[in-house]
């Protein structure tokens, strides 16, 4: 088993509970309330802005060509459609006004500054892994796509043979990094592969909790 398999084996509890979490279900089933859409996708928003950092320190640190160009094709096609997408959704949700970041998007800005800051293309690929082999796991079910565009999208983003290349990809190249790699280095990586799992399970818990009431009721229960 590669790096990649044994990580997502090592995480496969938190894993399989983001995949299968409630906000995944109602995507699929059309039915995510629109208040949660719209906190999620403003949050992503943030997330998105320093996801494209991180593919360019991917891009700067890549120690071959090959993945160098692919990974610069993908961060030309995160600044495109997915940047069309938000646009639309946000638009029709009424999220106007930039929003502060919710303590898991705090943590996963942390998470990509301290990957982009490593400098170490070992570290920039796990975080990129993660976000994106953990998205094609959930929008690729199979089932039928929701009616409305705004779901429809979301899922389709994430899905589909060029994604799962560029999946694949990133799976190839944390591999063979990992194999090359001392251990100290391939024990950072394990610890930002789990990490970012723990986050991306946050993340989407994050879009079911309504601030203002959080604020009066259970500041910082867990
Ligand atoms: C919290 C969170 N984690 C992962 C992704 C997935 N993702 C980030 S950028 C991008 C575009 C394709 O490269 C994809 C799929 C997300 N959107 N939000």
């Amino acid at each position: 088993m590669g790096f990649a398999d044994e990580q997502r084996a090592a995480t496969a509890r938190t894993w399989d509970a983001a995949v299968g979490h409630r906000f995944v279900d109602e995507l699929w089933a059309g039915r995510v309330d629109d208040a949660v859409l719209a906190r999620y996708l403003a949050q992503d928003a943030l997330f998105l802005d320093r996801f494209v950092a991180l593919l360019g320190a991917a891009v700067a640190s890549a120690d071959r060509t090959p993945p160098r160009l692919a990974i610069a094709r993908q961060l030309g096609l995160v600044a495109g459609d997915e940047d069309d997408y938000f646009g639309r959704a946000l638009t029709r949700l009424g999220v106007t006004a930039p929003v502060d970041p919710l303590p898991p998007t705090q943590g996963f800005l942390e998470l990509m500054d301290d990957a982009r800051r490593s400098g170490s293309y070992a570290e920039v690929l796990t975080v990129l892994l993660v976000a994106e082999w953990l998205y094609l796991d959930w929008a690729s079910r199979p089932e039928p796509s929701p009616r409305d565009w705004l779901h429809a999208e979301w899922i389709d983003l994430h899905r589909g043979s060029a994604f799962r290349a560029w999946v694949e990809l990133l799976r190839a190249e944390t591999d063979r990094v990992a194999a090359g790699a001392d251990d100290a280095t391939r024990d950072r990586m394990a610890a930002m592969f789990s990490r970012a799992v723990d986050l991306e399970l946050a993340f989407f818990d994050a879009a079911y909790q309504d601030q203002d009431q959080d604020q009066d009721q259970d500041q910082d229960q867990d």
